[in-house]
């Protein structure tokens, strides 16, 4: 299948457009011998945001992670801007914010760690354009660090190293963006920076997969959460519906009508009114 362009796939600003971005079918992944993701699919078009919810250890990142060819796959087919997984070689149109686990070991400043994101980008032997330069200055403005760019990313706390990543993502200017727990850390009025930043690059056709364990303040910025529990996606949809379906499990949970393991109250908090 031809790739798509990326005129192809930009939202005409109407909603998203007809052609999936990521489309994940069928998708089972085996780690340390265990059934992670079992039987998984979905999607996401350009100009679309999706959610990927679900307690500890239902199989988010793995999700994620199988999706951009990061561990091997048992059984399904994925793929990206129209192409198999296998033969799609253009990752510069793909941005990646894995969980931020630990400080960096690197003493990077944060505009080397942001202009990294642009390497994808450049032609070889090239020194940095001023376009790069702009990009990179841009991106640190967005996320809120643009006094921060000559420092020692060791220096930063969690919640800043975590906005110099995503800085670094969009600094790469990608069509598909892939954030695993973008929020972990970060304060209140920044997680309302960043949800604002997405959703213009969102408005303007950018495809979103956001790994969240609590929607909060992205809330307007989903427009579809995809709910897993134990490897499958056990509901999808509007967040206001999700929460109806959630809310209906755990009812038949309370009159004993049907068994639902433990969670997954607490995904949505912070979202829609009560
Ligand atoms: N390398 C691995 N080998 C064996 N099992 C693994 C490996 N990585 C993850 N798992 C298991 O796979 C399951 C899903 O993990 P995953 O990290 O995808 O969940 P998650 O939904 O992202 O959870 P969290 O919100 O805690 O990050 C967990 O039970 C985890 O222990």
């Amino acid at each position: 299948m031809p790739l798509s362009s990326p005129a192809d796939s930009k939202s005409t600003g109407s909603g998203a457009s007809a052609d999936p971005v990521l489309r994940v079918e069928d998708l089972s992944v085996f780690l340390g011998g265990l059934p992670v993701l079992r039987g998984i699919s979905m999607s996401v078009r350009a100009g679309e945001a999706v959610a990927l919810l679900g307690g500890n250890g239902s199989g988010k990142s793995t999700l994620v992670r199988a999706a951009l060819g990061l561990l091997p796959v048992e059984r399904g087919s994925i793929s990206l801007f129209g192409s198999p997984l296998g033969t799609f070689r253009r990752w510069s149109r793909i941005g990646y914010v894995p969980q931020r686990s630990t400080a960096p070991a690197s003493g990077a400043t944060v505009a080397e760690v942001v202009s990294s994101g642009r390497l994808a980008l450049r032609k070889p032997f090239i020194p940095r354009s001023a376009k790069d330069k702009r990009a990179v200055h841009d991106a640190l403005e967005l996320v809120g660090m643009g006094g921060r760019a000559k420092s020692d990313v060791r220096e930063l706390s969690g919640g800043q190293q975590q906005r110099v990543l995503i800085a670094r993502a969009l600094a790469g200017e990608p069509e598909l963006l892939v954030l695993d727990e973008p929020t972990a850390g970060v304060d209140l009025e920044h997680q309302h920076v960043l949800a604002d930043v997405i959703s213009a690059r969102v408005n303007a056709g950018l495809a979103v997969v956001v790994v969240l364990h609590e929607v909060g303040p992205l809330t307007p910025l989903i427009d579809r959460g995809v709910l897993l529990r134990e490897g499958r996606v056990i509901a999808q949809g509007p967040l206001a519906e999700l929460q109806h379906t959630t809310g209906q499990l755990l009812a038949h949970r309370r009159t004993g009508h049907e068994h639902v393991d433990p969670e997954p109250e607490g995904w949505l908090e912070g979202t829609v009114d009560h």
